[in-house]
């Protein structure tokens, strides 16, 4: 039996097998599902794994669905019956939530688990949220396969949608302003690669500040920020554009929409 089963080998799946495999899990170990069969040929090729059906998939120790959100309620049914019967079902779908994965899979043990993509290198942020059935073993074993791609949190589902808002998404807006200042380089007369250069070692020193300082947000903030100076000229425009504001709806939006996704 395999040990881990992904299916849907999209983006996010496919930044876990990558950051799984890095982590020292064997490709032999992982299997993929996926219903578009060039990508299956794809991923067998760039991380070794093997594409099998799903039913052979359910047989699996850990059974990662990462399909759409729509999707997983139909291929969990259709999978239901090959599960094993100490298997573990793992759904990373945004909005879907423990009552529907429980439905479609009645009696099997379920977890919840809200990734990121830079589980791809090693730095993901989980949230990790535990099923009805499911024991200390299985959520030390998702623990463990988040652990090894990044960190992990247990928290409550009714916080899921909240944690997707921060760290679901939150590449999205990094990538987002990343891609704003990279422009606002390139305005001022730098080479595409100059700006992109400066803004990525930027953002990376500025991640290991808050990650190793102990300082807060604010604090490193008004470090850089001289009275007076250029910073607060740059900040001061950001404030009359509104963009703190602009990040609250956002975040807003983001969980609202999974909540609006779990109904639907
Ligand atoms: N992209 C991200 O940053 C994150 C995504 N997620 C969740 O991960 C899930 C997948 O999202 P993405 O990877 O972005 O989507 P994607 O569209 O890149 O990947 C979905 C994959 O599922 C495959 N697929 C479609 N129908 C299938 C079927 N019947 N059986 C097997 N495979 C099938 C597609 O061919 C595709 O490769 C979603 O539920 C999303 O909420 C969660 C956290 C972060
Ligand atoms: O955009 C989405 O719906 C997924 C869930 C979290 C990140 N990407």
């Amino acid at each position: 039996m395999s040990r881990l089963a992904v299916i849907g080998a999209g983006a996010m799946g496919e930044a876990l097998i990558a950051g799984w495999l890095a982590s020292g899990i064997p490709s032999s170990d992982v299997v993929i599902v996926d219903a578009h069969e060039p990508r299956v040929r794809e991923i067998e090729e760039r991380h070794g794994v093997t594409g099998v059906s799903l039913d052979e998939a359910a047989q699996a120790d850990t059974v990662v669905l990462a399909v759409k959100p729509h999707q997983v309620d139909g291929i969990l049914r259709a999978a239901a019956d090959s599960l094993g019967e100490s298997s573990l079902v793992v759904s990373i779908a945004a909005g879907v939530t423990l009552a529907q994965l429980q439905g479609a899979a009645p009696g099997r043990a379920v977890v919840r688990v809200m990734p990121n993509t830079p589980a791809l290198v090693g730095k993901g942020m989980a949230g990790i949220v535990r099923g009805e059935r499911a024991t200390d073993e299985h959520v030390a074993r998702v623990r463990g396969l988040m652990g090894a791609v990044g960190k992990a949190v247990v928290i409550d589902e009714g916080h899921l949608d909240a944690l997707t808002a921060l760290s679901g998404s939150g590449p999205a807006y990094v990538f987002y302003v990343a891609e704003a200042m990279i422009e606002g380089g390139v305005h001022q007369g730098l080479t595409r690669a100059e700006a992109t250069e400066l803004v990525t070692q930027t953002l990376v020193g500025s991640a290991a500040m808050l990650a190793e300082t102990g300082k807060s947000a604010t604090q490193l903030r008004e470090m850089v920020t001289s009275p007076a100076g250029t910073t607060a000229a740059a900040l001061r425009a950001l404030d009359d554009h509104g963009v703190r504001a602009a990040f609250l709806d956002a975040i807003e939006a983001c969980r609202n929409r999974g909540l609006e996704m779990g109904k639907g």
